[in-house]
């Protein structure tokens, strides 16, 4: 397939930086008002950062997880790769614990694992050209995924978006967002719509930032304003990302996007899921049997460090939730488009 997308447009920001000695990580907490880089210079910085959403995004934790285990090797010695692997263990299992909902982490995880078990003396290099593997393998399937996805929009749509999905969130380019930038490169999408992403506001403070960097003007709503959006005939698709994607095509993505596609079916505007073979998890057969992770509830008491909610009250803040394969017009992913995902297609797709 050739696209006439200009992909090094898009390539300004950059989440992960590997120095060679230490792991730079663009902290997504302070943006869109600081651009600043932590340095990690071991392993259990990197699961501290991934905790506390320094770095965030399915693909982008994977990728600084096994950054954070080619780190935790400098802490070791080992003869091979098989010695090397026992000793790490604990060091990745912190890292695999850091979050829970985004299968990408324990993917990346597993394949330093493989490429250790048969390692010799040279593990060292091995995991360090894994990590990179990881990476750049990440960047060409968000480019082949964003030509894919903005081939199925009808030129002169609107979209809406929701958390971020972009660069920040995976190793350029992003999956959603790549699905976005493409369409707009190729006069596919005329309008791009944000949503806020309450309440840690990927959409208003990440997702607006980063399409201005390439001179994209979305326009931002309140995620309250979705079902009003879509009824007044201004998108023609909603394009998510994911986090974790089940065997039957159900969809673990950030808390608010099954609401959007109940919304969607209930207006007629498509759904399109956009993410990289790295997010579906075929052992996992339904969307029941996803851990959604819950986080701090104080999280839904303010805003930027003021508090908005009144005193003493209680509060419930799951940040995922998962969108039944049903609610799903289109799966995009580097292999290829599935359209109305189930388990029969994700198994032709995907294998068991
Ligand atoms: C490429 S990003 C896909 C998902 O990871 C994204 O939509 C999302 O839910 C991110 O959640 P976050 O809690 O910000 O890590």
């Amino acid at each position: 397939m050739t696209t006439s997308i200009d992909f090094d447009r898009y390539d300004r920001v950059r989440p992960i930086r590997w120095t060679g000695e230490a792991l730079e990580l663009l902290d997504q907490r302070k943006l869109p008002f600081t651009v600043e880089y932590v340095r990690c210079d071991d392993s259990d910085a990197v699961a501290a950062a991934i905790h506390a959403l320094t770095v965030r995004g399915a693909p982008a934790i994977g990728i600084a997880a096994a950054w954070g285990v080619v780190l935790a090797a400098r802490a070791i010695e080992a003869a091979d790769g098989a010695e090397a692997a026992a000793r790490l263990d604990p060091a990745m299992q912190r890292l695999n614990a850091a979050r829970p909902t985004a299968v990408n982490l324990a993917w990346a995880l597993a394949r330093m694992r493989r490429v250790l078990a048969v390692a010799g003396h040279d593990w060292r290099n091995v995991l360090e050209r894994e990590a990179q593997a990881i990476a750049d393998e990440d960047l060409a399937a968000n480019r082949r995924m964003g030509a894919l996805g903005a081939a199925l929009i009808v030129p002169g749509s609107g979209v809406l978006t929701h958390c971020n999905t972009g660069s920040l969130a995976t190793a350029g380019f992003g999956t959603a967002l790549g699905v976005i930038r493409a369409g707009v490169a190729e006069g596919r999408i005329d309008q791009v719509f944000a949503g806020e992403t309450r309440p840690w506001l990927q959409g208003a403070r990440l997702t607006v930032w980063e399409l201005q960097q390439d001179g994209i003007a979305p326009t931002l709503i309140a995620d309250a304003a979705a079902s009003h959006l879509m009824k007044t005939g201004k998108v023609q698709w909603v394009v998510v990302g994911a986090d974790r994607i089940c065997a039957n095509g159900d969809v673990a993505n950030k808390i608010g996007t099954y609401q959007l596609a109940i919304a969607a079916r209930h207006h007629g505007v498509k759904f399109m899921v956009a993410a990289p073979s790295s997010t579906v998890d075929m052992a996992t057969a339904s969307g029941d049997q996803i851990h959604i992770e819950e986080r701090d509830p104080g999280e839904l008491f303010g805003v930027g460090g003021v508090r908005t909610a009144a005193q003493d009250v209680g509060a419930w803040n799951p940040v995922f939730d998962v969108t039944p394969h049903e609610l799903i017009d289109a799966i995009v992913t580097e292999r290829g488009v599935i359209e109305r995902p189930d388990a029969t297609a994700m198994r032709a797709a995907f294998g068991d």
